[in-house]
């Protein structure tokens, strides 16, 4: 606990909570000074709380209808994005500077808090300004009473920077190394604890992974193969050529990918070049006898499915297309308007199709925790027990996938995520139990360095600027 903070919370009595001024009352000492940018903040981190809604969705409809632009759109996306990341360290030290328990202070006010905390640990914001401006929200909200206990909390905030908090907050860093960095990179430990065990690392390796998850990934853009190539989109674009997809392009900065001439035209679109690199690794397998039918078992929205499409018509193959949501698989129709691509709405463990496929992609629903630097608030949703349902769910599809094709025939496994329940603990059960071939998954993937022992692809943001994503390929027995 901080040293400075009033009243411990042992000694508190318990009496009911008094409730709090009605809304439009806005304190007698001076009226509230909104900011637009940390107001526009405050209220998609409201969304995020109160309706689970994805801070970057929100956000961008908020800043256009209220046609906030420049440098309040970047200082309320800065704001925004950092502090749902930064959750978990903002409630610990919240935690030790408010007297009373968080669970007991109002959503809204708790929300503020945290904007104003990361303001003061996170940002140059001086930090009369960021306390200024939190309790200016906070009395605009909750009325006077709530601004100055708000007041109170980010003033014991201040008392420190965010090093010394980590010291007062995180675990010992000799004796309990994961949940230090956890604490110290805003993760919530488990999540840290996966990428240990993953990357077999509870050093350099595993506080470069879980800081990676705080940068801002780069836009990565396909060039549609048969349609146009990277370097014409590169040319178009002002993108730099990517490192390892022959089809990839990296965006340098700024705007909507999907405003670009060449996107809304469906010649290229976005798509990070880790899913890229797995899609192209089940084409680039080799394989005996037919090649000319493929599936893809979990398609929406389509991503991958597109990249399978145009590659398909290039060689005379087609694409079968299966996906759950209906209305997921309405986007891979889109997608792949004008490919030879069919789409199916079935549940991919039991899809009614005949079989005898050539090349089945399985892109199975996962945590998503390869991909926590493009959601800034997933690493607070999931929840460890969301593993085994959804471990249970990629063992039923991958074993339905290697039913679905040919003997002989080759089956990728692809998830967004590091953990091992979801990745190699999934495809070695099922190889046991089908008795398929785990082949060497890195010899497709051509000039991409640091793949580790195999036989399986583990990439990641800090090594190879990619999603988290895991691929292995696996030859169903002739
Ligand atoms: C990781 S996403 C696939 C992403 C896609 N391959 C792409 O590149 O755009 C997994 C998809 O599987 C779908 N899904 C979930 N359960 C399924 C099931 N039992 N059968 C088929 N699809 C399922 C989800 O709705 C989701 O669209």
């Amino acid at each position: 606990m901080n040293g400075s903070t009033s009243s411990p919370r042992s000694s508190r009595p318990s009496r009911p909570r008094r409730p709090h001024p009605p809304k439009r009352n806005p304190g007698p000492e001076r009226p509230p000074q909104e900011d637009p940018a940390r107001r526009a903040a405050l209220d998609t981190l409201r969304a995020v709380t109160k309706r689970d809604a994805y801070a970057n969705l929100v956000l961008p409809g908020l800043l256009r209808e209220r046609r906030i632009t420049g440098r309040d759109a970047a200082l309320a996306t800065e704001l925004t994005y950092g502090t749902a990341r930064a959750r978990g360290l903002l409630d610990a030290v919240l935690a030790a500077c408010s007297d009373r328990p968080l669970a007991e202070i109002d959503d809204a006010v708790l929300d503020a808090l945290r904007l104003g905390a990361y303001q003061l640990l996170r940002t140059r914001v001086p930090a009369h300004a960021a306390v200024a401006s939190t309790v200016d929200l906070v009395r605009a909200d909750r009325g006077s009473g709530a601004a100055g206990f708000a007041n109170a909390v980010l003033r014991r905030v201040t008392g420190q920077d965010e090093a010394g908090w980590i010291d007062e907050v995180a675990p010992d860093e000799e004796s309990d190394p994961i949940g230090y960095l956890a604490m110290s990179t805003a993760h919530p430990r488990w999540v840290a604890q996966a990428f240990a065990e993953a990357l077999g690392s509870r050093g350099e390796p595993l506080r470069a992974a879980l800081a990676a998850d705080d940068t801002r990934p780069i836009v990565h853009l396909i060039a549609r193969p048969g349609e146009i190539s990277a370097d014409e989109l590169a040319a178009i674009t002002g993108g730099d050529l990517a490192p390892y997809s022959p089809y990839g392009v990296h965006l340098a900065d700024g705007g909507d990918p999907a405003d670009l001439d060449v996107v809304r035209e469906r010649l290229a679109a976005v798509q990070d070049e880790g899913s890229q690199l797995c899609a192209l690794a089940l084409t680039r397998a080799p394989l005996e006898g037919t090649d000319e039918r493929w599936l893809d078992l979990c398609a929406g929205p389509g991503g991958k499915a597109a990249l399978l499409g145009a590659l398909a018509a290039l060689s005379d193959a087609t694409l079968d297309a299966v996906e759950k949501t209906p209305h997921r698989a309405e986007l891979i129709r889109k997608a792949t308007i004008g490919l030879p691509v069919d789409v199916r709405v079935a549940d991919g463990r039991d899809p009614g199709l005949d079989g005898g496929y050539d090349r089945v992609l399985v892109d199975a629903p996962c945590t998503g925790l390869g991909a926590l630097r493009r959601r800034p608030e997933a690493r607070w949703r999931r929840q460890p027990s969301d593993v085994a349902a959804l471990a249970k769910l990629q063992r039923e599809l991958l074993t339905s996938a290697l039913d679905l094709v040919r003997p002989g025939g080759l089956v990728a496994y692809v998830v967004c995520s590091p953990h091992l329940a979801e990745t190699v603990g999934v495809v070695a059960e099922v190889a046991r139990k089908t008795g398929a071939e785990r082949l060497d998954t890195r010899e497709f993937f051509p000039g991409v360095p640091n793949l580790g022992d195999g036989p399986q692809v583990q990439l990641w943001p800090h090594e190879h600027g990619t999603d988290a994503m895991f691929c292995a390929i696996l030859r169903r027995p002739a």
